[in-house]
């Protein structure tokens, strides 16, 4: 019998790869006209837009009635005056999609050398992630770069893949390109590549091509945590983890990372916390900036729920409804956190 996931986990990891080199290489060239401004006063790059059309170009030819839930659309792109920046990004998605082939990647999923889509395939590429989600049948969801701040900044940004089948998370994908591949040697050699499937567990690689290593949440005290949290004060409230991690006795101070980089620490054993309590102001969380790394941390043997303790559901859409935050740990302290968070929240009302 063959192992369930084992073609979409191939594809998926060779569509993320192929983004990351992308991203990456944009870095390094990036400049300010190429990089616009949502109408929700977010930030988006060539690199964005470039790896939202590789990754559905090789997901479409793969699996051509997948419909795809991404965070980025064209629009902004098709008008007169954005002509240069549709150039930049036809050149580079090119690049990444024209690379030669790598062990297991395969030319019907449209790409290898001589493979060459025209601006408009690619601008219609980025608009196949316009599924709304829903409760039912298989999807993709993407985040071409997640943490577009930190990409900016030259600090964590992820590329972030998950298939999603009846609202459950099967399969996660996310490629670090900034992050350590050794925790313990912060300086040394960058560029993770972490993938999940359901009841398979939870693996890191490098991006570069190495072997799996197995990864599992280790066993911690509450007051040995250290947070993991959003560099970015107004995507999740520093203060409200700061009166949790009082009421745990933590003495270490929070690790503040941008991007689903986070999920991946925690899942390799860093931190033994993410908190992302909202900073109420209404803002409703994406599916495409969770299911990868939901997935990542509960088959690392970690646990992750809103802040009341429900199980998020990724079958309302393109959002994960009303914002009562997001909390993953480790099995054993989560239930810990979820207490202390309680209390801070009736302290908060007193
Ligand atoms: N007001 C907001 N509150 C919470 N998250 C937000 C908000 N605005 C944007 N985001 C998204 O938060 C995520 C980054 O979280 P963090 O700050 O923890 O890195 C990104 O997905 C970012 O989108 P994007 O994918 O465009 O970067
Ligand atoms: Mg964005
Ligand atoms: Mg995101
Ligand atoms: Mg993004």
């Amino acid at each position: 019998m063959s192992i369930p996931f084992a073609s979409e986990k191939h594809v998926a990891i060779a569509a993320v790869r192929r983004a990351c080199a992308l991203t990456d290489s944009v870095f390094n060239k990036l400049v300010k006209n190429e990089t616009l401004t949502k109408d929700d006063k977010s930030p988006v790059t060539v690199g964005d837009y470039s790896a939202q059309a590789v990754i559905n170009t090789i997901l479409s030819r793969a699996f051509p009635h997948d419909p795809i839930v991404g965070e980025e659309t064209s629009s902004d792109l098709r008008t007169s005056s954005a002509s240069s920046l549709r150039s930049r990004i036809t050149e580079l998605a090119n690049q990444a999609l024209g690379e030669d082939l790598a062990l297991g990647e395969m030319r019907e999923w449209g790409i290898g050398p001589r493979q060459v889509q025209t601006e408009e395939e690619l601008l219609d590429a980025i608009d196949r992630g316009s599924y709304g989600g829903g409760r039912s049948g298989r999807m993709w969801t993407l985040d071409p770069i997640d943490g577009t701040k930190g990409f900016l900044r030259g600090g964590q940004y992820a590329v972030c893949l998950a298939l999603i089948i009846d609202a459950q998370v099967e399969l996660g994908v996310i490629g670090c390109p900034n992050l350590p591949v050794d925790p313990s040697n912060p300086n040394g050699a960058r560029g993770c590549l972490f993938v999940a499937v359901r009841g398979q567990g939870s693996q890191q690689l490098t991006l570069s091509g190495s072997s799996p290593i197995p990864l599992s949440i280790p066993a911690i005290t509450p007051s040995n945590l250290s947070f993991l949290e959003s560099v970015e004060s107004a995507h999740s409230s520093h203060s409200f983890n700061s009166r949790v991690s009082k009421l745990l006795l933590v003495q270490k101070p929070p690790i503040r990372m941008d991007s689903q980089a986070k999920y991946c620490c925690l899942a390799r054993g860093e931190g033994g916390a993410y908190l992302r309590m909202p900073t109420g102001v209404g803002y409703r969380e994406k599916i495409w900036d969770h299911a990868p790394g939901s997935l990542l941390v509960t088959e690392a043997g970690g646990t992750i729920t809103d802040s009341r303790g429900e199980l998020l559901d990724f079958g309302l859409g393109r959002d994960l409804g009303e914002n009562f935050g997001v909390i993953a740990a480790g099995k054993d302290v989560h239930d810990d956190v979820l207490a202390a968070i309680k209390q801070a929240k009736l302290e908060e009302h007193e």
